[in-house]
């Protein structure tokens, strides 16, 4: 054969098999699509029952095929975005992120319907339960079925206004460093104000230069917040009077903790399951070892009847939740529930620092983010600011009298109704929440086909509720848009009712936040004691200086944000 002709052959062998293999690729392509389009079509069918409107009937910002509204929304403002989209498009729309529909929620009716069908018929975006499992803490916020109602029924109890009412002492201990921290805040703004405007004293020539405004010297410090809330947090937790048992820097490193859970959450590729981990992951491992082996320490040295002994002080919720663990061990000891019941209702240590770190990272960032919100409402609204400071002048008298306070003196003045005691201040936080809440958007996915708000949605919706928007569209008292805390006072009790119905700051149903006494308490103690010994005002800038915004992915802490606090005392 000659060369040529061996050429020849290979060639056409070659092409016979290019076609073969083209006829393959085709065929698998076709095949993989139509698997595709069905799945796609079966996941997201949005086909409802003859006589209802379903996902299909509803608007939609236009996007691009495929992609959806990806690049409409921006990761900083999703919430901004995706409320705007509200407005425009009514109470209930969709929009993709790339081809996967969601379904957006704004009015009262669905809000109230999808808060009340969680945990059984909705539950919690599915990431949340895996990213808690795989970061090794399990706990209520993230739980869902049975395990959730089991861990719910035992950690509410924990978090009651009567129980939380003991922590009055713990939470003025930390205000007086508070108090310290603003107070050093209050002089470098104050020299930063001086410096930017030095006062005029003489006209020389027209051509002086009288401001020295630089964004540079601005920086946006909410350290004393977060500061105040994670000690209350960690005494509260689990501290209180305990600290032998802890390494010392395991509070620092706790911090870590937030840090390492808010990054997973956002990792597109969670590497960390693949055993790729960086010295951050590697230090949330140690910490999260080190805690449990601390409190596996503080259980063996715990004998009961010191805790009974002291039933009128606070107990921190290791303590009680260690209480209620043997309490519900006796019980299914003595119950005739067969073995394996009883091996599922037993609550184990994993189960106790789960959800003792749940509380810390439920309670922190939150507790502190609604401090800072409330500061820059008062800054903008010096007429409810001058309201809440004589209410507590009322009460405490002068400012020069509380500013040097001891933690003692200061608690002695709160008796057990704190709310009713300081309305305004109250009526304050509640305006904050309504206007800036923390969690403005909760997201859920249906596990059953339901009917809400009148439309009818299949298994597997996935769904974003806007509290914040469905409360504003609701809301009973003039000027919705406006800081007024008087809409809380002054009004008739139907306004009342409304308001406290659509305050959805604390969410709603039977997943509401169990710690919303606790952080009530602890707000109200810091605005009253703290926050009215000065004048809050926001430092004064040029126009053309980036105005506050809400720039966190998931809530509403603001960006931009400069105060001046000038002492009163
Ligand atoms: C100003 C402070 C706080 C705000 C704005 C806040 C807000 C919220 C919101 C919006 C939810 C979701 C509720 C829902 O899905 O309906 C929640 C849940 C939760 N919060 Fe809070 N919270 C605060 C403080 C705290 C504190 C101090 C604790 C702990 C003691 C805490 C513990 C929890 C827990 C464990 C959950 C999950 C409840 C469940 O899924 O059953 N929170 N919180």
């Amino acid at each position: 054969m000659s060369l040529m002709q061996h050429a020849a052959d290979m060639w056409q062998s070659a092409s016979q098999l290019t076609t073969k293999n083209n006829a393959i690729i085709a065929g698998v392509s076709v095949v993989s699509i139509s698997v595709a389009v069905r799945w796609y079509r079966r996941r997201y069918n949005d086909s409802a029952p003859p006589g209802y409107k379903g996902r299909k009937d509803l608007p939609y910002p236009p996007g691009l095929p495929v992609l959806g509204n990806v690049f409409q929304l921006s990761i900083s403002k999703v919430i901004g975005n995706l409320e705007n989209w509200a407005w425009e498009y009514g109470t209930a729309y969709k929009t993709y992120a790339g081809p996967f529909p969601i379904v957006v929620l704004s009015s009262t009716t669905a809000i109230d319907e999808v808060l009340k069908e969680r945990p059984y018929n909705i539950r919690r975006s599915a990431n949340v339960e895996k990213l808690f499992e795989d970061c090794n803490i399990p706990g209520l916020f993230s739980m869902e079925g049975e395990r959730w109602r089991h861990s719910r029924n035992w950690m509410a109890p924990q978090l009651t206004q009567a129980k939380t009412n003991k922590a009055g002492p713990v939470m003025t201990k930390h205000v007086v460093s508070l108090r310290s921290a603003l107070q050093e805040i209050s002089k470098k703004m104050e020299e930063i104000n001086e410096k930017f405007y030095p006062s005029i004293t003489s006209l020389e020539s027209s051509h002086q230069t009288n401001v020295f405004y630089n964004p540079k010297d601005l920086k946006i410090d909410i350290t004393p917040f977060r500061e105040y809330a994670f000690s209350v947090m960690i005494d509260f937790a689990f501290a209180h009077e305990n600290n032998t048992h802890f390494s010392p820097t395991l509070f620092q490193d706790l911090k870590i903790v937030f840090d390492v859970i808010r990054r997973r959450a956002l990792y597109p590729i969670p590497l960390y399951k693949y055993g790729i981990r960086d010295a951050m992951d590697k230090k949330f491992d140690r910490t999260i070892a080190d805690l449990k082996s601390s409190i596996k320490r503080i259980i063996e040295d715990y004998t009961p009847e010191n805790f009974k002994q002291n039933e009128d002080k606070m107990s921190t919720m290791l303590e009680s939740l260690y209480i209620a663990a043997q309490e519900e061990e006796e019980q299914n000891e003595k119950s005739n529930m067969n073995t394996a019941t009883k091996a599922a209702k037993r609550v184990t240590i994993d189960d106790i620092v789960g959800n003792l770190i749940t509380a810390i990272v439920a309670g922190y960032d939150t507790t502190s983010n609604t401090l800072h919100n409330i500061a820059y409402m008062l800054a903008c609204n010096p007429e409810a600011q001058k309201k809440l400071q004589e209410e507590a002048d009322s009460i405490f008298g002068p400012p020069e009298k509380r500013a040097n306070m001891s933690a003692e003196e200061l608690s002695a003045v709160f008796n057990d109704d704190y709310i009713k005691q300081f309305p305004y201040a109250n009526a304050v936080i509640q305006e904050t929440n309504r206007l800036l809440p923390i969690g403005s958007m909760m997201d859920g996915q249906l596990t059953k086909d339901l009917v809400i708000d009148g439309h009818y949605y299949r298994k597997k919706t996935v769904f974003l509720a806007l509290t914040r928007v469905a409360a504003l569209r609701s809301c009973p008292t003039p000027h919705p848009f406006r800081f007024r805390p008087e809409r809380w006072i002054e009004c008739t009790p139907e306004e009342r009712r409304i308001h406290d119905k659509t305050a959805w700051g604390f969410g709603g149903g039977p997943r509401m936040c169990p710690g919303r006494h606790l952080a009530t308490m602890e707000l109200v103690i810091a605005v009253v004691s703290v926050f009215t010994l000065f004048d809050i005002k926001q430092i004064e800038k040029p126009g053309s200086a980036p105005h506050a915004v809400e720039s966190n992915p998931s809530s509403s802490l603001l960006d931009n944000v400069h105060l001046r606090y000038i002492p009163r005392y």
